[in-house]
């Protein structure tokens, strides 16, 4: 059996058996002997009675030589650098402590008193687990732990500088009490829905009350629907679990709910759901939970929404393809945005705005001429700030001097401002069409003069003679 190891150690333990190891049944030893953990018994003297293989292997010692050894000897002897089994004879109370062997492992090591029914302490039981895989475990933990912590820093710089870059500008009445309006409803976590033109800044609004709220430092995703195909919509929003679809990834991947789950999610252009996704949106939105295709469990959420659209929603819901539920589990906060034709005192501080990035950005000090400014705040903007800014740019682009005039007017602009001047002049002209043909024709030679370095270029790339050009630079008093 378990003792017959010589003959010396098996009388010291048959003299102990009857005391201490009747307290333990063989079947326990048998079940020892294959244990991975190593097991030492000693008795009330500190002499070792027993220990398991697994012992052997974590130790470093071998059964012979340890067996009936006592166990402040082999601490004398370096066999182990500290005793539990010592310490809670000692002691008389269980103890954990991690140390290191000659075999140089280092394990966990616990042991506790072994008692008779008198309960007088006849022996200690010493549990040990070899703990270099969970160091090595520990480590690699650590490890995993410092990225992580690097990525979450650089995230937090990231969409710091991300969102302080897009700056909101303006100085309309309109816009403040809109500001005003979403000041207010970041710092609570309702649903918002944000409506307003294309380009008016429905994503800059909703940055800026991501920015302004309590969720500031959690994540930030934004949906933009249009742009998702309408059979991923699924997929994206909610995400999948593993194989659930022919083409899924192997490792599922969570959706863009699961990824904003703490913080704030954008759906833009919320009016491009599809009915059945808007039916499991409203679920989402009902119950703060997502299941991912294919997924049983639910994931719980805590995401606050704010959708934006630039469709009539109303109209879409008289016209069967928005849910009115789902519009009234979105519509908590609603805020409108102007369109920038109803806040033209914005639109100056704009184009100095989009001017001093394009100046810093190509290190150029551009300016623009008052008249253009005129010119583009009488402007109808349907594409709203979007235009401008892109019109700023291209007119930065194509201006070759220090000041940005009249003549850089993309003509679309140009048109409708000659035709508004036209009009505007048309009661005391008596609304005659040679008088707008006049204004127009002006435009157009101006243009073309500022174009070309001679006034015979310019002639030919307006088609007409440079004396005709000549006659009607006099005509309309050009460069006076
Ligand atoms: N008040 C503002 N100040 C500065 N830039 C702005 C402002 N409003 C909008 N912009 C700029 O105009 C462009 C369009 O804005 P944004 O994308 O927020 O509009 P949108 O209403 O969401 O458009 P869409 O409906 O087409 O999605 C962006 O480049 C944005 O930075």
């Amino acid at each position: 059996m378990l003792f017959v190891i010589g003959g010396k150690i098996l009388s010291h333990l048959m003299r102990v058996k009857e005391e201490l190891l009747e307290q333990i049944p063989d079947y326990i030893f048998g079940g020892l002997e294959f244990s991975s953990d190593g097991v030492l018994i000693a008795d009330s003297n500190a002499n070792v009675l027993y220990i398991n293989p697994a012992y052997e292997e974590i130790s470093g010692l071998k059964r012979s030589d340890i067996l009936g050894e006592n166990l402040k000897k082999l601490l004398e002897e370096k066999a182990f650098n500290e005793s539990a089994s010592l310490k809670v004879l000692e002691t008389k109370q269980s103890i954990s402590l991690i140390h290191r062997y000659i075999s140089g492992r280092t394990a966990l090591t616990t042991a506790a008193p072994i008692y008779n029914a008198q309960k007088e302490i006849i022996g200690v039981i010493c549990n040990t687990r070899n703990i270099e895989g969970l160091n090595k475990l520990k480590k690699e933990l650590e490890k995993a732990n410092l990225i992580k912590q690097h990525y979450s820093q650089e995230l937090q710089l990231l969409r710091k500088e991300h969102f302080s870059a897009k700056g909101l500008i303006y100085k309309s009445e309109a816009m403040k009490e809109t500001l005003k309006l979403a000041s207010t409803a970041a710092k609570f976590d309702s649903t918002i829905l944000i409506t307003g033109e294309s380009g008016t800044g429905k994503e800059v609004l909703s940055s800026f009350i991501y920015q302004n709220s309590n969720r500031k430092d959690k994540p930030f995703i934004r949906v933009n629907c249009a742009a998702i195909p309408k059979e991923l919509f699924e997929s994206e929003l909610f995400g999948y679990m593993p194989g659930s679809f022919t083409g899924a990834s192997n490792s599922g991947k969570a959706g863009m709910f699961e990824l904003a789950n703490t913080g704030t999610i954008l759906l833009d252009e919320v009016g491009e759901l599809t009915m059945p996704i808007q039916s499991k949106l409203l679920r989402v939105i009902q119950e703060k939970e997502v299941f991912r295709i294919g997924g049983t469990k639910p994931i719980k959420l805590d995401v606050r929404i704010i959708a934006s659209t630039n469709r009539n929603l109303l109209e879409e819901i008289k016209n069967n393809s928005f849910r009115e539920d789902l519009y009234f589990r979105l519509n908590v906060f609603p805020i409108t945005i102007p369109p920038l034709r109803k806040r033209l005192e914005d639109i100056p501080e704009m184009i100095h705005y989009f001017m001093k990035n394009l100046n810093s950005k190509y290190n150029k000090n551009v300016i623009t001429s008052e008249e253009l400014i005129d010119a583009l705040v009488k402007y109808s903007w349907p594409g709203n700030v979007r235009e401008l800014q892109n019109i700023v740019e291209y007119m930065f682009i194509m201006n070759e001097r220090d000041v940005i005039g009249f003549e850089q007017l993309p003509d679309k602009i140009l048109n409708e401002h000659v035709l508004m001047d036209g009009y505007k002049h048309a009661e005391e002209n008596k609304g005659k069409l040679e008088f707008l043909m006049g204004v127009y024709e002006k435009i157009i030679l101006e243009s073309a003069l500022s174009k070309h370095t001679s006034l015979r270029k310019a002639a030919k790339a307006l088609g007409i003679n440079p004396s005709t050009l000549s006659r009607k630079i006099k005509k309309y008093d050009i460069g006076s």
